[in-house]
């Protein structure tokens, strides 16, 4: 049987490249979105004739969502092997006029959300011994950008360091938790953030002149998910084409 990864907020954007690629390495891919019309139609573009793929609704705020998808999961295929916590929101307002309550928002989205599928994903893993987990984190986690707002730096920061306190947690368990962070990565995001008027500017301040390929974040999961990788855990993996180094 294939080994089951699911990629929270798939349908689009760098968590749909890593379902891509997750799915052409040979694993039965959970789609899972905040809705589930346009989970299922990536689902349906992916593998339309369902066999290794399955659509859920899973919005990251709620814990009853996880733990149905987890169930939904365990129901179509009796395991869960990888988990991919992608979903997240950006909001670009500048620190001082951050409200409390819009400041809650990126937070307890982006940041308890990692949190809530380490717990659920993690747990189930840990009872069974075995499971990857990825969290995606960003650049402005590490640097402190504030390009795409602060309470989005602060919420990846914290990613980094619950990537690690779960990574102790369940190291023993046969569970390894890393997360990615990456810079401008070629997405319909960094699109949407940078018209086109703007663009020669932002890659003129990436060392490496260009942004980053979507395909290679996927083909970074799928290097973490694999069994071999129990001894990287705990680890932010940097993509960034030069713009923090460590
Ligand atoms: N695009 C980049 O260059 C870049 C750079 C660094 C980090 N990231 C990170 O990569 C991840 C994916 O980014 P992206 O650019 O593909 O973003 P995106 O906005 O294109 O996609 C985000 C997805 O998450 C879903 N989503 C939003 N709220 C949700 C919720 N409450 N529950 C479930 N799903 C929800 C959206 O529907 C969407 O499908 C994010 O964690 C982002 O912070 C992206
Ligand atoms: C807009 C560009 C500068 C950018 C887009 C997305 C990011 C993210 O973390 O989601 C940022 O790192 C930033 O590179």
């Amino acid at each position: 049987m294939s080994q089951v990864a699911l990629v929270t907020g798939a349908a689009q954007g760098l968590g749909l490249s890593i379902a891509n690629r997750l799915f052409a390495a040979g694993y039965a891919v959970v789609i899972t979105d905040l809705s589930l019309e346009s989970a299922q139609a990536a689902a349906d573009r992916l593998d339309p004739s369902g066999q290794r793929s399955l659509a859920l609704q899973l919005d990251v705020a709620s814990k009853a969502d996880f733990e149905a998808a987890l169930a939904a999961v365990l129901a179509r295929w009796g395991a869960l092997h990888v988990a991919v916590n992608s979903a997240a929101m950006t909001r670009t307002t500048p620190v001082m006029q951050i409200s409390p309550e819009e400041f809650d928002q990126v937070m307890s989205l982006n940041t308890r959300s990692i949190f809530l599928g380490c717990q659920v994903f993690g747990g189930h893993m840990a009872g069974v011994g075995y499971g990857r987990i990825i969290n995606m984190a960003s650049l402005a986690g590490q640097n402190g950008g504030t390009a795409t707002g602060a309470h989005y730096a602060a919420s990846k920061g914290a990613i980094v360091t619950l990537t690690k306190i779960f990574a102790k947690e369940l190291a023993s368990a046969g569970v390894t938790v890393n997360a990615i962070a990456p810079g401008p990565i070629e997405s319909p995001a960094v699109h949407a953030a940078v018209p086109p008027e703007r663009m020669a500017g932002l890659l003129a301040n990436i060392p490496v002149k260009r942004l980053g390929d979507a395909d290679f974040l996927g083909d970074l999961v799928v290097q973490l998910a694999r069994p071999e990788a129990y001894f990287t855990t705990g680890a932010t993996w940097d993509v960034n084409g030069g713009l923090f180094m460590r």
